[in-house]
């Protein structure tokens, strides 16, 4: 995700615009306070009164640019940053980690007041920004990771270094790009010679909606976009969708609006989880993605067709990212061993030869090492996740770095050393296989479910059981397939098996019993039942033909024939209710008689029907 952008910032009541001319004097006060400067009110003819940002005090506008140079000199030397009130008041956009302020690309704001900004920098990020001594670019972090501090060649100082770059921020977090050329995959969409390279590639952004699986790379994907966005000058605002209100879309608007107006600057706004807006909040900011107020990108793990609201959608170009490869993956987390100095140990290396990877020439001051097969059954395992496969190897790393075990090993030069041995075994302990397997509240589950409703339909036992197993070992709700079941028993197998529908019925209520992991078995019984049985759509079909009747019919439904109605009352009966009903008990032979209004005297919806 991209920095914590959910702070809102509401305009205090009693700011009122400059007059024309009082902009120039503080040209970036709006941008300081994230507050759109509001329209003069009609005939108000007083001197413009804003409030500071920093102590919340009302001044005149002439007097605002010294006063917060005060203001910010005297909170720098008393607190720590973040720590009052006044400094720790979220701004309202937020820039993705370790970009500039937020949402304000650094090199396009204006020079005023460099007090002002150098505080904002250390009020994020833990103090460090790129101005700062101790802060490293990620090449540099790589570089630094790379190369072993001098006399640190025993494991417990190795691992401890190790530890320490593991902690803080999650390591996928960590190793993010911030640039195209790092951005690993994603051929299809963004290989050389694509429409949106190219368009990356010359800051012409189109509004996007990035449709992909967890962790394929949407969030990075904005990230790098808002990097190259600072170049041109171009905002970059974050909003998560999970925590953002409507208002403080409204307030992002009217930002970019004045931002717009005053400076000729553009916003692209990044709403992470986009659908979990509701149709109308989506609809706040149509109309401004509509006129170009903002450029939208959008992030979704669920189909926007369904999610995104249509006219929305219409105006965005739709991004659909993949699961990363396998072979993506394993560059991926090449890298992130590599960035934590970790070695590589490849199959050979276990019988005596010197391990693989980048760093194998300093074997002896790597003392900590992963097989190479436990790296690619990693890479298999996180199922194109790439932020599940950074955080099993993360977690694995800290899990033996914890375990203070070594592990004798026989392939340091000149003799045996210890070291810390992170193995196939230990990348799988550190992954939550639900996690990797099934995305229960995705598109997976409606995926998953539709297969097995197919395979039973194509009396495929042993698929059926495949996706069965795949959902409830996903943690799919064992009473979500179980209903499933009972519609199938109607639908496919009907009148060919009627005990078909018992069966999925006590299914069900055995599942509501016993809930799992007891029930499994119902389900795979009723599972396997099902993909034996005979099919018969006769009954599904024959209902949606009269259906379609219905739905086709013009003017007004025709009345119930007069006989087949019930006559409970003399008035009724005089009006002719039940008159020449055949009572077909009574009759020996087949009894003559319509059922069917007039107008549909002899229709056979068991016909099948040409739709
Ligand atoms: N294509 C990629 N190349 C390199 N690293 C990647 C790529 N995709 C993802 N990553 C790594 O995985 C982490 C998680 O990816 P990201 O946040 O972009 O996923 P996402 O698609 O936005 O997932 P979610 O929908 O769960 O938010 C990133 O921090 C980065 O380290």
């Amino acid at each position: 995700m991209l920095g914590a952008g959910s702070g809102r910032t509401t305009a205090p009541e009693g700011l009122r615009a400059p007059k024309a001319g009082g902009l120039a004097s503080c040209p970036s006060l709006a941008c300081l306070t994230g507050h759109p400067w509001r329209e003069p009110m009609e005939g108000a003819e007083e001197e413009p009164v804003v409030q500071c940002p920093v102590c919340l005090q009302q001044l005149p506008g002439a007097h605002i640019n010294s006063h917060l140079d005060q203001c910010l000199q005297a909170g720098e030397g008393e607190a720590e940053p973040g720590s009052s009130p006044s400094c720790k008041r979220p701004r309202l956009a937020a820039a993705p980690p370790g970009s500039q302020a937020q949402g304000e690309p650094e090199e396009a704001r204006p020079a005023a007041a460099p007090t002002i900004f150098s505080l904002f920098h250390k009020g994020r990020g833990g103090g460090q920004s790129p101005a700062t001594p101790g802060w490293k670019s990620g090449a540099e972090r790589e570089e630094a990771a790379r190369k072993p501090e001098d006399g640190g060649s025993a494991a417990a100082g190795c691992g401890a270094r190790l530890a320490q770059k593991l902690e803080g921020k999650p390591l996928a977090e960590q190793l993010r790009p911030d640039t195209l050329g790092d951005y690993v995959g994603q051929e299809r969409v963004l290989g050389a010679q694509t429409l949106l390279r190219s368009l990356l590639e010359s800051h012409e952004i189109p509004s996007l909606i990035l449709w992909g699986p967890p962790g394929c790379g949407k969030t990075t994907l904005a990230h790098i976009i808002a990097n190259s966005s600072k170049k041109n000058g171009t905002r970059f605002v974050t909003l998560s969708a999970t925590s953002a209100k409507t208002n403080d879309v409204r307030d992002v608007i009217s930002q970019a609006q004045n931002e717009k107006r005053l400076f000729k600057r553009k916003t692209i706004l990044f709403i992470d989880e986009i659908h979990r807006f509701n149709k109308s909040q989506q609809d706040t900011f149509l109309p401004h993605v509509e006129c170009g107020t903002v450029t939208l990108i959008g992030a979704t793990t669920e189909n926007p067709s369904f999610q995104v609201n249509a006219a929305l959608l219409s105006r965005c170009r739709v991004i659909v990212l993949e699961k990363l490869s396998v072979e993506a993956m394993e560059v991926i987390l090449m890298r992130a061993v590599r960035s934590l100095g970790v070695q590589v140990l490849g199959q050979g290396d276990q019988h005596g030869n010197s391990a693989t990877g980048s760093s194998s020439s300093k074997s002896s001051e790597f003392p900590v090492y992963i097989e190479e097969k436990a790296l690619n059954t990693l890479a298999y395992l996180c199922d194109g996740d790439a932020r599940t496969g950074l955080n099993g190897l993360q977690l694995a790393v800290q899990a033996r770095l914890a375990a203070e075990r070594t592990t004798p090993l026989n392939i340091t030069k000149g003799g045996s050393a210890d070291g810390i041995l992170i193995t196939e075994e230990h990348v799988k302990e550190g992954l939550q296989r639900s996690h990797i397997l099934y995305d229960r509240a995705g598109e997976e589950h409606y995926n998953c479910i539709s297969a097995l409703h197919k395979s039973m339909r194509g009396s495929d036992e042993n698929a059926s059981l495949y996706w069965l197993a795949r959902m409830l070992e996903g943690g799919e709700d064992p009473l979500y397939v179980a209903r499933r079941l009972v519609r199938f028993a109607s639908e496919d197998i009907g009148l060919a098996d009627p005990l078909a529908l018992t069966q999925a019925v006590a299914a069900y209520q055995g599942c509501h019993f016993i809930g799992m992991p007891e029930c499994e078995v119902i389900l795979a019984q009723c599972v396997v039942y099902f993909a034996r049985a005979p099919k018969s759509i006769e009954v599904y079909r024959a209902y949606s033909n009269v259906k379609e009747c219905l739905r086709m019919h013009t003017g007004p439904l025709p009345p119930v024939p007069l006989h087949l109605r019930n006559a409970p009352t003399r008035l009724m009966k005089n009006l002719g209710y039940g008159k020449g009903y055949k009572y077909n008990p009574m009759y020996k032979e087949p009894v003559e008689q319509d059922y069917l209004p007039e107008e549909l005297k002899g229709t056979d919806f068991f016909k099948e029907r040409k739709t």
